[in-house]
């Protein structure tokens, strides 16, 4: 990676902060035994993985005995669904959301292959669900509702505890996917509707292929992997223990930082995105007057392709993203942006910009310095911005794709 490189692309992943990786090493090489072991060598592992548990409980509001450690989003969100639909047999209704990142929806995918039932949600032009459709799916039969707390490509921020209080009246199982929101909202699992919530450790300043799901005391789970009855018989396996103590060192720092970090995140996003709106035209903030989270930003630059705008971005060394991490390279528009019912040329040209705690206003600056340039360069370039292409303009509606 360039050394000097400005990273707008922290929903994707994020740097390791120096501080988890310092607390994590001691765990290859000199406390590498085995938690579970009856010797006092594992014990003093057990404990240290225990105080990571305490330090993950700590920024969720939870207890210490509700916290799984997991692999990351992706095995949380197919633990979380499973465990809920392995508890209630007899209930064969799933309640989601367009949106979702595929961890879900692909799961929920197979899942009507096996007989499920699954409602996608819609939701509007802003991003936003009706909590009217939302109290109109809810059956007896449904047994669970699984709904992202943020989105990962708009940052838009759904009313989770809204939605928890219907999903409570009629009896199913509230799963919440907070990849995005963990470290950039307050959370208190003490005072929430959540059963069941999802966290990555990429996304907070840890390692990848570690991560947490919050399972409320009392909840009837029924765990995926089971073998050697590990994290109380929850997720067996032997834990992944320097990233377990990298994530709890994680947690606590998020924890420490996130009222400051995301206060200036969102002075330092609101100047990117008002100083774009403000030099480019023809380009919008999609979600934009919906609650998104401090650090995101996704906007539309009408009659240009995302990838190439990235392309340019990448000469000045600016690392941004169009559509999820996932799913670029395939030049599918967003699943995301095409259920906001976008207009065709903002699906295609449509950037996310990124931040973190390390995001500084230099690296901002100059990204609001080379953007105008690039698109204008670009937009020259384009068969669809002039009169020849009214076309496209004035069929672009038809050709959205809900
Ligand atoms: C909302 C959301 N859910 C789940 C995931 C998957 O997490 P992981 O990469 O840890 O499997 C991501 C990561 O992109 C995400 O943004
Ligand atoms: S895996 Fe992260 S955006 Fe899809």
């Amino acid at each position: 990676m360039k050394k000097d490189c400005i990273y707008l692309d922290n929903n994707a992943t994020t740097k390791v902060d120096p501080e988890v990786v310092e607390a994590m090493l001691p765990y290859f090489t000199d406390y590498y035994g085995n938690p579970s072991s009856m010797h006092t060598f594992g014990g003093q592992v057990g404990k240290a993985v225990n105080k990571a548990r305490e330090q993950m409980a700590a920024l969720l509001g939870a207890n210490e005995s509700e916290i799984i450690f997991t692999s990351g989003g992706t095995e949380g969100d197919n633990a979380a669904i499973k465990a809920a639909l392995l508890a209630q047999p007899d209930k064969r209704h799933i309640v989601t959301t367009q949106v979702e990142h595929p961890a879900v929806l692909a799961l929920c995918k197979q899942l009507e292959n096996q007989g499920y039932t699954v409602t996608y949600l819609s939701v509007n032009g802003k991003g936003q669900l009706d909590l009217n459709e939302l109290e109109a799916s809810l059956t007896g039969n449904t047994a669970l509702v699984s709904i992202m707390y943020a989105n990962n490509e708009t940052g838009v921020v759904f009313p989770i505890e809204q939605i928890g209080l219907r999903v409570k009246e009629c009896g199913a199982l509230f799963h919440v996917d907070a990849v995005q929101a963990v470290g950039k909202i307050p959370l208190d699992m003490k005072t929430s509707t959540i059963d069941m919530l999802t966290m990555s450790g990429h996304k907070i300043h840890a390692p990848k292929g570690v991560g947490a799901l919050y399972v409320r005391r009392g909840t009837r789970f029924r765990p995926m992997l089971i073998g050697g009855g590990q994290e109380r018989g929850r997720r067996s396996g032997t834990p992944n223990v320097p990233g377990i103590i990298a994530l709890g060192k994680a947690a606590e720092l998020e924890l420490m930082h996130l009222e400051e970090a995301t206060k200036r995140e969102r002075i330092l996003r609101d100047k990117l995105e008002q100083a774009i709106l403000s030099k480019i035209p023809d380009c919008e903030v999609n979600g934009g007057g919906s609650e998104r989270l401090p650090n995101t930003t996704n906007i539309g630059f009408k009659y240009i392709e995302g990838e190439a705008i990235l392309f340019g971005l990448n000469q000045y060394g600016i690392c941004a993203s169009s559509g999820s991490a996932c799913s670029s390279g395939s030049l599918e528009p967003s699943h995301v942006l095409r259920s906001m019912g976008l207009p065709y040329t903002i699906l295609h040209g449509s950037i996310r910009f990124s931040l973190c705690r390390y995001t500084t206003e230099d690296e901002i600056d100059t990204v609001i310095t080379v953007l105008p340039a690039i698109i204008e360069r670009l937009r020259a370039l384009s068969p669809f911005t002039d009169d020849k292409a009214a076309w496209l303009q004035e069929h672009e509606k038809t050709l959205a794709i809900k």
